[in-house]
């Protein structure tokens, strides 16, 4: 198990090579010892500023299509964590990196960007809540075992803020939550035995389409 529930850890073993090549990629492990240019951290953090804005109206799609209170509950928690912490908290460091306000907000998205945000939106919109979250849960919580296994190993402390937001309690107890949504929302559409499910396969495919698109976006990291 992963420790983000039983749902999470099946999808990411249909999704293996790919979960590999996204938790292990060049740009993470240059995060690990510090030699990660920090041009190119810059230019991530731009992107990601973009990344974040649709990322936010992904998880209000989410409220849309919740069908239990406890389900909108949940959804609403990232909106507002979204919004209201960690967009400010990322228009700060970069404003601390050398990046003002009116650069990054007039970044321009790179196609892998455009991509990986744009499949999440339209998983959501011409699918259910289950659809939306398959595609949303490796960025959750493919940072999460980043940064908890960044935590243990780092060598340097170039990249100690990022590594210790994501590796951090509070982040890590987002990953628990969202895992236990993702669980519940699976059992209350298609019963505890929902791997029997013939939507199934559709599902991991989507988490691991999403899984491929964060490779591709710590690849665009590394070109500026
Ligand atoms: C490319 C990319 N992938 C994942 C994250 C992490 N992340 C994005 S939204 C969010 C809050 C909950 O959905 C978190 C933790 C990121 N910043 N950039």
């Amino acid at each position: 198990m992963s420790g983000y529930g039983k749902a999470f850890t099946r999808m990411r073993e249909e999704a293996s090579e790919a979960w590999q090549d996204y938790t292990h990629h060049a740009f993470v492990e240059g995060m690990k010892d510090g030699t990660l240019p920090q041009a190119a951290f810059l230019h991530y953090l731009q992107q990601d500023h973009l990344f974040l804005t649709h990322f936010a109206r992904a998880w209000a799609l989410a409220v849309v299509k919740s069908q239990t209170h406890a389900e909108m509950l949940a959804a609403v928690g990232t909106v507002t964590a979204l919004v209201c912490e960690e967009m400010q908290l990322h228009i700060g460091i970069c404003e601390a990196a050398g990046i003002p306000r009116k650069q990054l907000f007039a970044t321009k998205e790179r196609a892998e960007t455009l991509a990986y945000t744009r499949f999440v939106l339209e998983a959501g919109y011409s699918g259910d809540l289950l659809d939306l979250l398959a595609a949303l849960a490796p960025c959750v919580m493919g940072y999460g075992e980043i940064g908890a296994r960044l935590a243990q190993q780092a060598g340097s402390q170039v990249y100690a803020d990022w590594i210790n937001t994501y590796g951090g309690d509070a982040y890590q107890e987002l990953c628990r939550t969202v895992g236990e949504m993702l669980e519940a929302a699976l059992i209350h559409r298609l019963g505890p035995e929902y791997e029997t499910s013939p939507r199934w396969d559709r599902l991991c495919q989507t988490f691991r389409t999403a899984t491929e698109l964060e490779v591709n976006f710590w690849q665009m990291g590394l070109t500026p």
